[in-house]
């Protein structure tokens, strides 16, 4: 006699994988499931979207500059890799805050991206490949003048080879570095995003001849099995 169907599949047989890959911030690839779970139980995740901010990101620089104190009122700020903006979601009021002496303080903020930017008030988003020829003289044009801060959280998408995400985000961190050389008021500070690999030595290096200060920080909201950290350097000597 035939069984009646149960409708469940005990036998393993024809049961077909639905998880589809998944794309994080940083271009890793996760399985669908991890990633939501990893989604579902990350805190800053749940902050970012109680508060508001596009990117659990947001918290990175909070964290570094309530620390170091770059965005200072009246900051002229450069934001290399900004998509999709939570940076200057934290910073465009930090830098248009009052000020402890000149009251409202007015203060620039540009950011650049590969990616298309949803606008956000007191930010000026441009959509552009900051590795390209020129790139750096146009970005200059648009600033029209010196800078108080140039950040970096610029990364491009994971190969799956760790060695070279280093090298890669090590080169987009050079070409900011050397921006930030040309455009850095005196005492000015540099802040990017690096992955721990070996290369990171020599922007230590080169950054120590022009900063008075250089550190290498993890903040809290990154995640600890990450090899990203992130340099800041102070005190640009021009
Ligand atoms: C981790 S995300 C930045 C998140 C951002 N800090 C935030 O808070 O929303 C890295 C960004 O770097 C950008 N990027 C990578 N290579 C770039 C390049 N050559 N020029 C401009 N942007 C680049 C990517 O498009 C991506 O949006």
């Amino acid at each position: 006699m035939a069984k009646k169907p149960t409708g469940k599949n005990t036998s393993g047989r024809g049961q077909r994988d639905l998880t589809v890959k998944v794309k994080t911030a940083r271009g890793r690839r996760l399985s669908s499931t991890r990633w939501l779970q990893r989604q579902l139980n990350d805190p800053y995740v749940k902050r970012a979207q109680a508060e508001g901010y596009r990117g659990r990101a947001a918290f990175k620089i909070m964290e570094l500059d309530d620390k170091y104190r770059f965005l200072v009122p009246g900051a002229r700020v450069v934001d290399l890799g900004c998509a999709p903006g939570g940076w200057a979601q934290v910073a465009v009021p930090r830098i248009n805050a009052l000020g402890e002496k000149s009251g409202k303080a007015i203060g620039r903020f540009i950011g650049i991206d590969l990616q298309e930017v949803e606008p956000l008030a007191g930010a000026e988003f441009h959509q552009l490949d900051f590795m390209d020829e020129g790139a750096d003289d146009q970005v200059k044009e648009w600033l029209g003048g010196q800078a108080d801060v140039v950040m970096s959280d610029m990364a491009a998408s994971s190969s799956g080879h760790k060695q070279t995400d280093h090298l890669r985000i090590m080169s987009l961190c050079e070409t900011a570095a050397y921006f930030a050389f040309d455009v850095l008021e005196e005492g000015g500070t540099f802040v990017a995003k690096v992955l721990a690999g070996g290369a990171e030595g020599e922007l230590q290096k080169l950054l120590k001849q022009k900063f008075k200060s250089v550190a290498n920080v993890k903040p809290p909201s990154s995640r600890a099995d990450s090899s990203e950290k992130f340099v800041v350097a102070t005190g640009f000597r021009g």
